[in-house]
């Protein structure tokens, strides 16, 4: 029997990420090939993008997805947002030229009080939120605060594509497949402090630290590479990343709901003070996901190289959510 439609709401539908994902999300990449979908995408309400949404959704139509279900274009949150199950909160303002970390938080601020004041009226109770638009952690920090009917677990942030790119680095350096790297980890704020973390790494059973052995290569090459991995793309392309960013959305969503059978995987979680970090703060965790909930992995051993690396990405969030208290 066909299964019930569910209800993915997208914010920033037009913009460049959103381009990369929709389809995916559309195709049954992300919730499974037997599970039909309604899109419920925002946008800003300006004709600009309200008519590229409108193109994009003309996209979407000729690709005659079986699983597409339905789709709708909205520029209010509270209509984009009910009775949604799934909400990929990408839309948020870049940092423009000359514009002060503050200033940066305080426009996203408001978007994301607003956002999840709106989850909190009219989305399912059982709503999984995953904010990808920077700063991620804070957002969703925001967003989750904004939402007091909401448990604190549905809200997340995306540290996926950190850990992805960890994965893809550490295949590299060892030679071996990338399907076959588990228990990694990037613990902390979606920014260069993040700390991705390979000591509990193994290939079949068998020590990634071991193989790799080079606390230099870790120091100073592997860490600037993860950390600094965004800016590069920027670099590069000309832009930030997207197609990688929307496949991080997708895995993360994906293991999410339909379970990470028991590998290892980087979500930005609530922090119920597991390894120090305080109660709430949205933090790299490694997590495993069952049955759709996520599951801390604890009492794993913290070096004084770690510990170090884990406060320096501690303070950085902690001075966002400094920024933004008075917000709350
Ligand atoms: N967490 C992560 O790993 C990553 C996060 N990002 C972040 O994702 C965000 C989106 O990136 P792109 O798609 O490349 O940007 P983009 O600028 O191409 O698209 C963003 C879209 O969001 C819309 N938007 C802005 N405010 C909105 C609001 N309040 N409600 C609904 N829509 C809104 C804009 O109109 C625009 O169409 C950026 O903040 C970027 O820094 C990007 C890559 C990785
Ligand atoms: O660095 C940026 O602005 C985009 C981003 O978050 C990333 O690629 O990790």
């Amino acid at each position: 029997m066909r299964k019930k439609p569910v209800r993915v709401a997208v914010t920033g539908a037009a913009g460049q990420i959103g381009y990369a994902l929709l389809f995916r999300i559309a195709s049954g990449e992300m919730l499974g090939k037997d599970q039909p979908v309604i899109l419920q995408l925002l946008e800003v309400p300006a004709d600009g993008p309200q008519k590229a949404l409108k193109g994009v959704m003309m996209e979407l139509d000729d690709c005659a997805f079986p699983l597409l279900a339905g789709m709708q274009a909205h520029s209010d949150p509270a209509a984009a947002f009910r009775d949604a199950d799934y909400a990929l909160l990408v839309g948020s303002r870049p940092r423009g030229p000359g514009m002060e970390r503050a200033e940066l938080l305080a426009v996203n601020g408001a978007i994301f009080i607003a956002q999840g004041r709106a989850l909190d009226a009219v989305a399912s109770r059982d709503v999984k939120v995953l904010v990808v638009g920077n700063p991620a952690n804070t957002n969703a920090y925001i967003a989750m605060k904004s939402a007091p009917g909401l448990p604190r677990k549905n809200f997340t942030a995306m540290l996926r594509l950190d850990h992805n790119r960890a994965v893809s680095q550490i295949a590299a350096k060892t030679g071996k497949a990338v399907a076959d790297i588990e228990k990694l980890v990037v613990w902390g704020n979606h920014s260069p402090t993040m700390y991705a973390d390979y000591r509990f790494a193994t290939v079949h059973g068998e020590s990634v630290a071991r193989m790799i052995d080079d606390q230099e290569w870790n120091a100073n090459v592997f860490l600037p590479t993860v950390g600094k991995r965004g800016a590069a793309i920027i670099e590069a392309r000309g832009l930030s990343s997207a197609a990688s960013a929307a496949n991080a959305a997708i895995d993360h969503m994906r293991d999410w709901a339909l379970g990470s059978n028991g590998k290892w995987v980087t979500m930005g979680v609530p922090s119920d003070g597991q390894y120090g970090i305080p109660g709430d703060t949205l933090f790299g965790f490694p997590v495993t996901c069952e049955n759709g909930t996520y599951k801390i992995v604890e009492g794993l051993e913290i070096d004084a190289f770690s510990q170090e690396r884990i406060r320096i990405t501690l303070a950085e969030l902690q001075g966002e959510q400094d920024g933004v208290k008075h917000l709350l």
